[in-house]
This record gives C-alpha cells, sequence and structure tokens, in this order.
C-alpha cells in the first residue's frame, strides 16, 4: 500500500484514538483549568500579573522600576493630554475673531505639545527598558529550570509523565517573557482606560457606559479564542512528543541504517499520517471555532461603536454637551478603544502564557519532591571508603509489580574486587546504581564505613565513587574533555587524562584521531569525528579510571570491545585489587574469575555468594551458565548443561 493510501485510509477515521495518544494524569488537571470561565480568567489576572511583577523584579530592578513608573507617568500624560485638548477645542470654538481665538488657546496647546513629548519620551523609556529585561528574565527562568533538572534524583524520570511535565515546563519557561512582557503591555494599556475614562466622566459620566459597551464584545472574543488555542495545546502534548520522535527517527543520522536495511520508511510515514490526521483535524476545528468566536466578536463591536456615537449625537442635538465636549469625546472614544484593545490582547495573552507559566511553575514544585534530602548538619565524607554493607535492600519502580531488587544483603570491604552476575533483567545495574548513591532503595539501608548514606554528605560521598554505566553517554565535547568529565576538575591536567586513557586501551586510538585529543566526538560540529561503539567504550572506560576512586563501578564495560582490548581493561581493573573497591558486572563470566567474591542474582534476589571456585564446586547457577558459556570456546562440541530456552517456533 502506498504512503498516500496509507493517508487518505488513516484520514477516513481522524477520529478514532490512536493507541499511543493516552491521556495522562497532568492533562485532566490541566483540562480542569483550560475550562474555566471568564470569571475564572479575570479571576486569575491578577494573581499572574503580580507573579510575572516578582519575576521581572527578581530578574532586574531597576529595569522593573523603569517600566512601573514610566507606565504610570504615561497614563498620566494621557489624561492631562486629553483635558488640554478639550481645553483647545473649547477655546477655538468659542466667539470672536479667529487670531484671539488662537492667542487664547495657544497656553492649552502648549500644554498639549509638552504632555505628547513627555508622554512619547515615557513610551520609549519604557520600550528600552522592556527590552532590556526580556533576556534577563528568560534567564532567570530558564537557569532555575535547569537547577531543578540536573537536582532532582534518578527516580524523577522513572516517575510516569515526568517527561511530559518537563516539556510542558520548558514551554512555560519560555512564556515567562510573553507574561512579563504581556503584564507590563496591560498595566500600561488600563493606565491609559484609566486615563481616558477619567476624562470622559469629566464630560459625561454616561459616556463611560457607551465606551465599555464599544469595547466589551471584541475582548470577550480574544479571550475565547486564546482559551480554545491552550485547549488544544494541552491536549495535544503527547502528540508533539510522538511527533518529535517520528521526526528524529525518519530525519537524523542514528536510525538511518536500520530505517534503510529494515525498509522501515513505510511504516514510519505511516505512522507520521496517523499522528498528523489527529492533529491535522483537530488544528481545522480550532481554526473554525476561533475564527467563528472572532468574527461574532468583532460583528457586536462595531455594532456597538455605532451605538456609542449615535448617543454622542443625540446628547448633543439636546444640548447636554457643548461641541468642544463632544469632539473630544470622539477622541477619547477612540483612544480608549485602541487602549482597550492593548487589555483585552494583553489579557489573552497573560492567561494564554499564564498557564504555560503556571506549568512551570508547578513542575517545579512537584520536581522539588525528588530533590535529595538536604545533608544531615556537619555531615562529613569518610577518608577512604573501607567498608560498604547492603542490609535487605529493595527496590520497586514505580508502575512494576515485583521489585527489581528483593531484599539483597551483603558486604564489600577495601581493595576487593566483587562481580554481580546474573541473567538479563537480574537487578545487577539496579543494585550497583543504588550502592553509587543514584537510586534510593525503597526498603533496606546500604552503609558505607558503618554509616547509613544519608548520614554522609552525599556529595562529597559520591565524589568517592567512580560509575561506569552501560547506558553511557556519548558526549559533544573533545576526547579529552570526554574523559576529564570523569573528573571535571581534571580538565586542564592532560598528564593524567592521557594516564586514565592508557589504562582503559583508548589512548593510541586517540592519538590516531586527526587532533589527537583535542577532536570534537560529534559529528554535527564542523570537524567533528564519529568513534565506533567500541572506541567509545573505551573512553568511557577512561572516565571512570581517572579519579582512581575509592569504588568502581564497572557496569558491562567491555560489551564492544575486542579481545585485546578487553583483556588489557581487565588488567586494569584486576590492578585496582588491594587498593580500592572495584563491583563488576558483566555476561563474560571469564572475566570475574579473578574476583574476590561474586554474587549471583536471580529475579532481584541474590541466590548465590562465593569464588569462583566454591561457585563452580557448587555447580548451581553460576556453575551453569558458566560451563554453557566455556563450551561455546570448545573447538569439539559440548551437550549443553542447561536446558535450552523454549523459542517461538517451540
Ligand atoms: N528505569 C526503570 N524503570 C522501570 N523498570 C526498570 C527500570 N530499569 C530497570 N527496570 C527493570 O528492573 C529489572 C532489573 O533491571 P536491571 O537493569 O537492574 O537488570 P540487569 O540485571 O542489570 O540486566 P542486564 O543484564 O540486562 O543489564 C528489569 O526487569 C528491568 O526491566
Amino acid at each position: 500500500m502506498s504512503t498516500t493510501e496509507h493517508g487518505t485510509r488513516t484520514s477516513s477515521r481522524q477520529d478514532s484514538v490512536l493507541p499511543e495518544l493516552r491521556e495522562l494524569w497532568w492533562e485532566t488537571g490541566v483540562r480542569a483549568r483550560a475550562e474555566a470561565s471568564l470569571f475564572a480568567v479575570f479571576s486569575e489576572l491578577p494573581r499572574l500579573v503580580w507573579a510575572a511583577i516578582v519575576v521581572s523584579w527578581r530578574a532586574d530592578r531597576l529595569r522593573t522600576s523603569v517600566v512601573a513608573v514610566t507606565t504610570v507617568g504615561a497614563g498620566v500624560m494621557s489624561a492631562f493630554g486629553l483635558l488640554a485638548a478639550q481645553r483647545v477645542l473649547v477655546e477655538l470654538f468659542a466667539g470672536g475673531p479667529t487670531a484671539d481665538k488662537v492667542i487664547a488657546a495657544l497656553p492649552a496647546l502648549i500644554a498639549l505639545a509638552a504632555v505628547t513629548a513627555l508622554r512619547a519620551s515615557m513610551t520609549a523609556a519604557m520600550g528600552y527598558a522592556q527590552n532590556g529585561l526580556t533576556p534577563k528574565v528568560d534567564r532567570e527562568v530558564e537557569r532555575r529550570l535547569f537547577e531543578m533538572t540536573t537536582a532532582v534524583r534518578l527516580e524523577a524520570f522513572d516517575a510516569d509523565a515526568f517527561a511530559d511535565d518537563m516539556e510542558r515546563a520548558t514551554r512555560g519557561s519560555t512564556s515567562t517573557t510573553d507574561l512579563v512582557q504581556a503584564s507590563m503591555n496591560l498595566l500600561a494599556g488600563l493606565a491609559g482606560v484609566l486615563a481616558v475614562a477619567i476624562a470622559v466622566v469629566v464630560i459625561h459620566p454616561l459616556l463611560l457606559l457607551a465606551l465599555l459597551v464599544a469595547t466589551v464584545p471584541n475582548g470577550w472574543a480574544s479571550l475565547r479564542a486564546g482559551h480554545l488555542r491552550y485547549r488544544t495545546y494541552a491536549a495535544g502534548s503527547v502528540r508533539r512528543r510522538r511527533m518529535w520522535l517520528l521526526h528524529r527517527l525518519m530525519a537524523e543520522r542514528d536510525s538511518a541504517p536500520e530505517l534503510r536495511s529494515y525498509g522501515l520508511r513505510g511504516f514510519l510515514l505511516d505512522q507520521y499520517d496517523r499522528v498528523m490526521g489527529v492533529e491535522t483535524d483537530i488544528q481545522l476545528a480550532l481554526a473554525r471555532r476561533v475564527t467563528t468566536t472572532t468574527t461574532v466578536g468583532a460583528m457586536i463591536g462595531g455594532i456597538a461603536t455605532a451605538v456609542v456615537y449615535v448617543l454622542l449625537g443625540l446628547l448633543l442635538i439636546d444640548g447636554q454637551i457643548p461641541l468642544a465636549a463632544a469632539a473630544t469625546c470622539v477622541i477619547a472614544v477612540q483612544s480608549a478603544q485602541r487602549s482597550l484593545a492593548v487589555v483585552t490582547f494583553q489579557t489573552d495573552r497573560i492567561y494564554t502564557e499564564g498557564q504555560h507559566f503556571r506549568d512551570y511553575t508547578g513542575f517545579m514544585t512537584r520536581a522539588a519532591d525528588y530533590l535529595p534530602p538536604p545533608a544531615a548538619p556537619a555531615a562529613d565524607a569518610p577518608d577512604q571508603l573501607r567498608e560498604i554493607v547492603v542490609d535487605d535492600v529493595r527496590l520497586r519502580y514505580p508502575d512494576r509489580e515485583t521489585a527489581a531488587v528483593d531484599g539483597v544483603s551483603l558486604r564489600i570491604q577495601a581493595g576487593q574486587t566483587v562481580a554481580f552476575v546474573g541473567e538479563n533483567g537480574s537487578g545487577k545495574s539496579t543494585l550497583a546504581t543504588m550502592i553509587a548513591l543514584l537510586r534510593t532503595p525503597t526498603g533496606g539501608t546500604i552503609r558505607f564505613n558503618g554509616r547509613p548514606a544519608a548520614d554522609w554528605d552525599n556529595d562529597a560521598l559520591r565524589a568517592r565513587i567512580a560509575v561506569v554505566t552501560q547506558e553511557y553517554h556519548n558526549w559533544p565535547f573533545t576526547a579529552a574533555t570526554n574523559i576529564a568529565i570523569g573528573d571535571i576538575t581534571t580538565v586542564p591536567e592532560r598528564a593524567r587524562i592521557e594516564t586514565a586513557a592508557a589504562r582503559a586501551v583508548a589512548h593510541d586510538m586517540i592519538t590516531d584521531l586527526p587532533y589527537g585529543y583535542e577532536t570534537l566526538l560529534d559529528r554535527t560540529f564542523a570537524g567533528g569525528q564519529d568513534l565506533s561503539g567500541g572506541q567509545w567504550q573505551r573512553i568511557t572506560a577512561a572516565r571512570g579510571f581517572l579519579r582512581d576512586a575509592d569504588l568502581l563501578i564497572m557496569d558491562e564495560p567491555s560489551s564492544a570491545l575486542d579481545p585485546r582490548a578487553e583483556d588489557a581493561l581487565f588488567q586494569a581493573i584486576r590492578d585496582r585489587q588491594g587498593r580500592g573497591i572495584t563491583i563488576l558486572i558483566t555476561h563474560r563470566l571469564a572475566n570475574v574469575r579473578h574476583a574476590d567474591r561474586i554474587y549471583v542474582l536471580h529475579h532481584g534476589r541474590l541466590v548465590e555468594t562465593g569464588t569462583h571456585d566454591q561457585l563452580m564446586a557448587a555447580g548451581g547457577r553460576y556453575a551453569d551458565l558458566f560451563t554453557l558459556q566455556a563450551a561455546g570456546y570448545r573447538t569439539t562440541p559440548a551437550t549443553s548443561p542447561l536446558p535450552r530456552q523454549p523459542t517461538a517456533s517451540g
């Protein structure tokens, strides 16, 4: 079936709910807010404007003060301007020779020119201060977000919907500048409206009511349109994430080879059509509703303005107001309409951006629950890690029925090299991440030199631990910095970096690169290079060796290494024996033979413990796995000691 046919097929059932469009918990809350009444919008406004002022104040006090003063000043000048204009008209419409009328109007004319110039300079100063505020507010908010996302415990990333929550918070952080700007423009618009209202009331109170009638419908329409747009945004967060994912899968280098070798083009384009079908439909429905709402609002607004002018004419004919006052009133109506248009537009903006801003502040509050507890007063770090005791430790991931690590107890002492072995998913990495203080156990305790982790200064304790994880990250930095990440203070210490690289069999490979240690390891940059999987693994192993930590955890450090590199790496690991603690996780059991102790995990439980010889003699799970693996290296086929895993074909 062609792509177009796929598209047609899916567009005919656009309303069907695709499996990936699952509604998440936070969307329910967002929808409730998005469905708030107009009354709720207005009642929310003062709080949002206040929040904007607080953010702005924190970012730059001087510029915030300038904006506040010029906003009020410009409003006052508007009122004076109108009153001066009325004075000019009164003098010009009075009886007598024209020259006398002009001379009489001259003081008011000079006053009008002065307040107009003053108002213009205040508006210019306000604009200048606002432009300077934008980058400061951006920085203030974004930095706080990054401070939070880099501080939360790893568990946060396991929690359902945390990624969505964070995506929306990122959007919210960029909304803050808009919120601040809109709040200031709103206050400026309100000052303008207030000035006109005061001037109009002086002329005739009834005109104030007419003014409101002329502007409220447009205001309602623009508020409603903003409200609809937000609802659509809220409902589309999961879909947008999916689109982003598809974009990456179809347009990026990493997925390009598999996409072609497995012929995934049609499949992915079909996925795209499905998601976009739903998206397009929703956007079209939104456009229809927004257009209807704004058109109706504009029509009612137009009728209301006509009513205002008719009313003015009637008052004039009736002799209720003089001609000069009526003329001033026309100017006032137009000025008020301009200011009120600003007010309603900015109200809409504040409401819309305010929702995103609340996503940001809400995320910051929720994410704070994942911050590590503050260090105990006077908490310190041990001089050297002498002993690690894992006592009945368990960890269950959110949304998982069973514990990944279930009641594990063990003791590791200084100088020991221990190994965690077991089948895939048996809990080895989870146990190691708890010992590395990256995750907190949901039960039991881990003690370092006899004290629970919570009683130590965790940052200082972590500095004594080096971890090479299975899911290492290829940082877009130079080869030298990629290794220095293991102890970022060593960036300028080339000798240490090179020693660590040599231990991880990475030195020669790095010097062969076009710029040696200064080669940028990311092809997206000019002159950047990419490495093979095994070469990256050597770099990450070097990262682990750099700190010469009291505790080194190596989780599958050799899965991509060639036999020679693997042998050299394990030799370097063995060199630590008797000095520091090393925890080794590997499926290549030949490499754990030298370990002082081997812990065998199965379904999260510790099922066997001992040295290689003890475990082989016991003839249990370890012996089975080892014998099976060893059989693969024999030249003559051996009978498998393990029952084979059932296959799909039986
Ligand atoms: N972030 C996570 N969220 C939910 N479940 C997880 C998470 N990480 C691991 N698990 C689950 O916990 C169990 C133990 O995983 P773990 O990675 O500790 O196993 P492992 O023994 O290291 O496996 P492998 O040999 O494949 O590396 C598995 O069932 C896995 O699916």
